[in-house]
């Protein structure tokens, strides 16, 4: 292929195909996952991947409160911003992140020792960091880009809801609204980011950007669960050689 072929941008469609393509690196594939749509996690597995994504629940808010302070769109905020509701809830409403605190407490952690983040790992601190810093940092059209790994997150929560009834039956019933709101938030997030993406990067340059950005948040959701399977599988969580407290620092901007 000549250098001039190489160059050429993927049509909307062949771009979007490509993003989709991403999907076969997304966490649902991370052994941490499987074990717990399989049914072979431990309570203590599912106890700490609930009170470790938390930590993720929290700052996607923060991570879309970024995004509209760096955008001068109208249109696009008045979009965007409904995410920041969703998560934090509407007035009167329950948001996201209090339905994972009653997954929490569906998995028989306490409100409490969720909301301390004492759970929280650093290796999941640094990672979803990262995804905050580069909101930050990036036009809003890149952070809208970095979101679309939730292309492929109807389809993990579907997994649970199918899954995890069956092979959890401790788990109360009350856990699993999360899971089936986000179903539709998601599928509505993704059109809105896919369209600002598709839109946006046209050259051949641009594209593999995107392609790259959608790779760093796939990075993020990975590293995050081999931070979890390093504790809670493995058992060999921060200074295990050392130590058999948690003397990890629990964020510092508390
Ligand atoms: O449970 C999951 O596996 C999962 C993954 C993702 C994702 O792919 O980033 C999100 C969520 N859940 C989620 O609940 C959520 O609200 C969310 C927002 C975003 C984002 O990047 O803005 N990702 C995700």
């Amino acid at each position: 292929m000549s250098e001039l072929a190489s160059a050429l941008p993927l049509s909307r469609a062949e771009f979007e195909q490509a993003l989709r393509d991403k999907g076969r690196y997304y966490h649902i594939h991370h052994p941490y996952h499987v074990a717990m749509y399989e049914g072979r996690a431990s309570r203590r597995q599912i106890q700490g991947w609930v009170a470790n994504r938390y930590y993720y629940q929290v700052n996607i808010p923060v991570k879309d409160a970024a995004i509209l302070a760096n955008c001068r769109d109208r249109d696009v905020r008045r979009e965007w911003v409904q995410r920041i509701h969703d998560h934090d809830g509407a007035a009167g409403g329950e948001g996201g992140i209090e339905a994972w605190i009653r997954l929490g407490e569906a998995v028989g952690l306490s409100a409490g020792e969720i909301r301390s983040q004492e759970h929280v790992l650093p290796g999941v601190r640094f990672a979803v960091d990262a995804y905050v810093q580069f909101a930050r940092a990036a036009s809003w059209q890149e952070a809208a880009c970095s979101s679309l790994t939730e292309l492929f997150a109807p389809r993990i929560h579907q997994s649970r809801l199918d899954s995890w009834p069956r092979h959890y039956p401790w788990i109360g019933e009350d856990g699993y609204h999360y899971f089936r709101n986000r179903m539709g938030e998601a599928r509505r997030d993704v059109e809105h980011g896919l369209r600002i993406t598709l839109d946006h990067f046209t050259t051949h340059e641009a594209q593999q950007r995107a392609l790259d950005i959608l790779q760093f948040k796939l990075d993020i959701l990975w590293t995050m669960l081999d931070a979890m399977s390093m504790a809670y599988e493995l058992e060999r969580p921060p200074y295990h050689t050392v130590t058999d407290k948690g003397v990890w620092h629990r964020g510092l901007q508390q």
